[in-house]
């Protein structure tokens, strides 16, 4: 019950798209990372403070005094730290920025009247040093807090009301002047932050279209990567075997030479040609004969290796490059293919159509080009068909 109960809760958060805005997001979370960071400087406010009360009070009222401004400094920074771990969960995250603004508004409430009251009863000049320190202090607040304006708004409440009112108090000065003062620092601030939030904004929109431009880019990218390499495949390939096609044979027979020549290597050709394939055609029609090549291609790949190259040479011509392996393996992987392809007939709509292959080999010879290699399993082949057909000729 209660785990559904759960489901429901998360599933409604999550449903809350817009609280789950990137800007937000992102100002949360610099909000939580500034808040962490800024104990630093404002331990070095509180120093200067209870260097100034010293002289004026008792020892044991300051040091409680700095007790609790640091007690309640680590209150922020857990509801910062926290507020770091929530960030992608709407609710939480909504509740992390209350609790961070009231944590701030008391923080900025206990620093503007515990100073005041620090410096109330000796001079004037302790009492402008600490107002000064509490303005300095709301200024610098606005590089943290200007990225959530109620967090900026109800810390420097806190830290100039008090000051505004002591005017009253502090006999030595104008309270109009005091109270004035104060309202301005605490506008200047406000419209400040205005401002440094607009920026902020303005600088993180700008780095997400950046980086979503970047990602589209990335994305393009890949996409034309893919259709050159998809072209570049088709451009090697005959369109019904899917062989490689003559041109693509031709420079891998380049890279091949070079492997042999560093491995040194057996490489030799075999020219395959459907014997009466035009029979074929035209008593089972073209179809037929199309499926009768697919076939063919099959059986030969059964019969090579992964090394090996299968071309598509001609109509009903491949031109097969062997590689590696002795120099009785060529006329091996030779007799295989004829064999092969000559034992078992090819299916179509019910008929049993058999092909037979004759098969001219030749071995690269020393300085050998490809042009007459072919040339010379081409011949090879001839004489096969001369011979009688269904055989293998070197
Ligand atoms: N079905 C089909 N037929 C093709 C294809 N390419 C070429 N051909 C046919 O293959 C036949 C080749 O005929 P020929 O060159 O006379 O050779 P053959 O009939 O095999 O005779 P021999 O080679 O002398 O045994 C022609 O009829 C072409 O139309 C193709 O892709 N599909």
């Amino acid at each position: 019950m209660s785990s559904t109960a759960g489901h429901g809760r998360i599933n409604k958060a999550s449903a809350a798209g817009p609280a789950l805005d990137p800007l937000l997001l992102e100002l949360t979370r610099r909000l939580a990372d500034r808040v962490l960071l800024s104990n630093f400087s404002s331990v070095l406010g509180y120093g200067l403070q209870a260097y100034l009360a010293l002289g004026l009070l008792p020892r044991t009222q300051v040091w409680g005094w700095l007790g609790l401004m640091l007690l309640l400094e680590v209150g922020n920074s857990l509801v910062a730290w926290w507020g770091r771990s929530v960030l992608r969960h709407p609710e939480r995250k909504r509740r992390y920025l209350r609790l961070q603004s009231l944590g701030l508004l008391l923080l900025g409430s206990c620093w503007g009247v515990s100073a005041l009251a620090l410096a109330l009863p000796g001079e004037i000049l302790p009492y402008v040093l600490n107002v000064f320190v509490l303005v300095v202090v709301g200024a610098f607040s606005i590089h943290n807090l200007c990225l959530y304006l109620p967090a900026l708004a109800g810390f420097n409440l806190g830290l100039l009301l008090p000051v505004a009112l002591s005017g009253f108090w502090q006999a030595q000065l104008h309270a109009g002047l005091v109270i004035t003062a104060a309202l301005f620092s605490y506008l200047v601030v406000l419209l400040y932050g205005l401002g440094a939030n607009r920026a902020i904004r303005r600088e993180i929109k700008a780095r997400f279209a950046m980086q979503a431009l970047t990602e589209e880019l990335i994305g393009k990218n890949r996409d034309l990567t893919q259709a050159y390499r998809l072209i570049e495949e088709q451009a090697a390939q005959d369109p019904l075997t899917h062989c490689l096609n003559r041109r693509a044979l031709r420079q891998r027979f380049q890279q091949l030479q070079e492997r042999r020549r560093s491995e040194d290597v057996f490489l030799g050709a075999l020219m395959i040609d459907v014997d009466h394939f035009k029979a074929i055609n035209d008593r089972y029609g073209h179809a037929a004969g199309d499926q009768a090549l697919l076939t063919l291609v099959a059986r030969i790949k059964e019969q090579l290796r992964a090394a090996d190259l299968l071309a598509r040479w001609g109509g009903e011509e491949f031109l097969c490059l062997v590689f590696g392996g002795e120099g009785e393996h060529l006329p091996r992987v030779a007799e295989r293919i004829r064999a092969a392809v000559g034992m078992l007939p090819l299916k179509f709509e019910g008929e049993d159509i058999r092909i037979t292959v004759s098969i001219g080999l030749a071995s690269l010879a020393e300085g050998e080009d490809f042009e007459a290699l072919v040339r010379r399993a081409d011949a090879a082949v001839y004489r096969a068909k001369k011979g009688g057909r269904n055989r293998v000729c070197r």
